[in-house]
């Protein structure tokens, strides 16, 4: 191939931070339409390797491949290189490796022959883009992100950026390793066509491991899943599969695909497929309040453990309501495709009345009104329970501040749900309201999705500033091509 472009999507932690850790508990995640790109050319000179990231400053980081002995591989950075970037690196190294040990020597040094370009961006939602909003004198209101131009610059090294918690770290790993796999052919293209294909599951345990190990330890691993395969309900894998791999010299010594091969039953995580009911939109905001997550899981975790027999009743009760949610709105989806005129006659009712004023009364079908107001109800339930695991574990995960901004939102008119995404805290929201169909005739202004717009913009206790992303139908990473994705070929060259 000459030039392999790879997109992996973002992700949001809809319903079960913290008890996504473990794997009797499921995590609801969507993918989002915001997505990372990797795009892999011919390089200029043989074993080299240079990676650029146009959107930083100080982003370009030039790596010489030298193949050892047997299937030992190692993956030089230069001296000269004004910095580092350890998931890049890890990420070239691991995979290199699993494709010498899966094709050859001689195949990995023919692709090798002229070196490797390879660029990665974001789009703009993975990095805050409120001071750009600013600069250029806009409000923040969805209309205006899209003044701003794809993969633009964010001014700052990587060090310094602002995260929006899309999960750029597991989108960029995805991106990159299989774009690296599909480049190598040691995953074929046709294969991605197949979400259960054992390329795709390839894909995903080396994603995962390799994430791990430049994170330096072994999260749930929810973000590099949705990465792969899209929307889901996840269930872990068992942190044990990787410990060989994960002490300093396990990679080396034994072969990686022993561990990583598909075939392995010791990957054990459970993907089952998710998506939002139709005529919702997920919305997402940015708030200027970062938080540190691993700090928050430490105390948690340590405050599940002291708890014991309590906790555990705590986790199984926010575990069954997780479920419940997950589960009324996969039904909505199966209501919709029952009868699809009286659905969307309903969300266009229901779109004009605060979740807590649904009633039969108005019309609409029963059934419908009912899913959503069940919706309504699970969904505040957990945010009830997630500010009490706060509160009894000592940690913000839904603070005060943020708890009054989501009142705010849920008394909107057609807003279904909301919360603090992942591990919560101060740094981000999710809303999902209601999106009256076209045929509705709903006035643009009486959208559910501008109530919440206006609450946003108007907030001045917290700087609330919205991500572009939708929930997005892909399952998982894609191969693109450079020209159907508006901005990528200004960026290459
Ligand atoms: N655009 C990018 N180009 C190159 N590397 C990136 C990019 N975005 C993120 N990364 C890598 O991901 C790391 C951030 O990981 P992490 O702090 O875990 O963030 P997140 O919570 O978004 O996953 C960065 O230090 C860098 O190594
Ligand atoms: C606590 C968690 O269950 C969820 C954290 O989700 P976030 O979406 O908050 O994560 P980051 O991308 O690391 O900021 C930890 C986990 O599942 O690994």
């Amino acid at each position: 191939m000459s030039e392999t472009v790879v997109s992996a999507s973002g992700k949001v932690l809809v319903a079960g931070g913290y008890l996504v850790l473990d794997p009797k508990y499921s995590g609801l995640v969507v993918s989002t339409s915001s997505r990372f790109y990797t795009c892999i050319r011919k390089g200029s000179a043989s074993q080299k390797i240079v990676v650029k990231s146009p959107q930083f400053q100080e982003a370009t980081w030039n790596y010489s491949v030298e193949v050892g002995e047997g299937e030992n591989v190692d993956v030089v950075q230069s001296s000269s290189d004004s910095s580092k970037n350890k998931f890049v690196h890890l990420a070239l190294q691991k995979t290199f490796r699993l494709v010498l040990e899966l094709k050859g020597r001689e195949h990995v040094a023919n692709v090798l022959r002229d070196g490797l370009d390879i660029t990665i961006a974001g789009d703009n939602d993975f990095y805050s883009q409120r001071a750009k909003l600013g600069e250029l004198g806009l409000k923040p209101i969805l209309s205006s992100l899209s003044k701003i131009p794809p993969f633009a610059h964010t001014g700052v090294k990587l060090s310094d950026v602002h995260k929006t918690g899309l999960g750029s770290s597991a989108a960029l790993i995805t991106s990159l390793v299989a774009a690296l796999l599909l480049h190598f052919n040691a995953i074929s293209v046709a294969s991605l066509d197949d979400l259960l294909s054992s390329d795709r599951q390839l894909a995903h345990n080396a994603a995962q491991f390799i994430h791990c190990l430049a994170q330096g330890k072994v999260g749930s691993g929810f973000d590099v899943s949705a990465a792969i395969f899209g929307s889901q309900l996840y269930r872990r894998f068992e942190p044990s599969v990787i410990d060989g791999l994960m002490s300093a010299t396990g990679g080396e010594s034994g072969k990686l695909i022993d561990t990583l091969s598909p075939s392995n039953k010791a990957w054990n995580y459970v993907v089952k497929p998710f998506q939002l009911p139709p005529c919702t939109r997920l919305m997402l905001a940015d708030v200027d309040a970062g938080s540190d997550t691993p700090s928050l899981v430490g105390k948690v975790l340590k405050w599940r453990q002291a708890e014991g027999e309590a906790a555990h009743l705590f986790w199984d009760q926010l575990g069954s309501s997780n479920d419940s949610l997950a589960k009324v709105l996969l039904s909505l989806t199966d209501l919709y495709a029952e009868d699809k005129a009286a659905y969307e006659e309903t969300i266009a009712i229901l779109s004009r009345a605060p979740a807590e004023q649904w009633s039969f009364s108005a019309n609409g079908s029963v059934p419908i009104v009912t899913a959503f107001q069940a919706s309504y109800a699970y969904a505040e339930d957990i945010r009830s329970r997630m500010r009490e695991m706060g509160s009894r574990a000592g940690v913000p995960i839904e603070p005060p501040e943020q708890t009054e901004l989501l009142n705010a939102c849920i008394a909107q008119p057609g807003v279904v749900g909301c919360g603090v995404p992942g591990a919560g805290g101060y740094d981000a929201i999710w809303v999902l309201v209601l999106d009256p169909p076209q045929s509705a005739q709903t006035k643009e202004d009486e959208r559910p999705l501008h109530h919440v717009e206006n609450v946003w913009a108007s907030w001045t206790k917290l700087d609330v500033s919205p991500l572009s992303a939708t929930e997005s139908f892909e399952k998982g990473f894609r191969l693109e091509k450079t020209d159907d994705i508006p901005g990528l070929r200004g960026i290459l060259s």
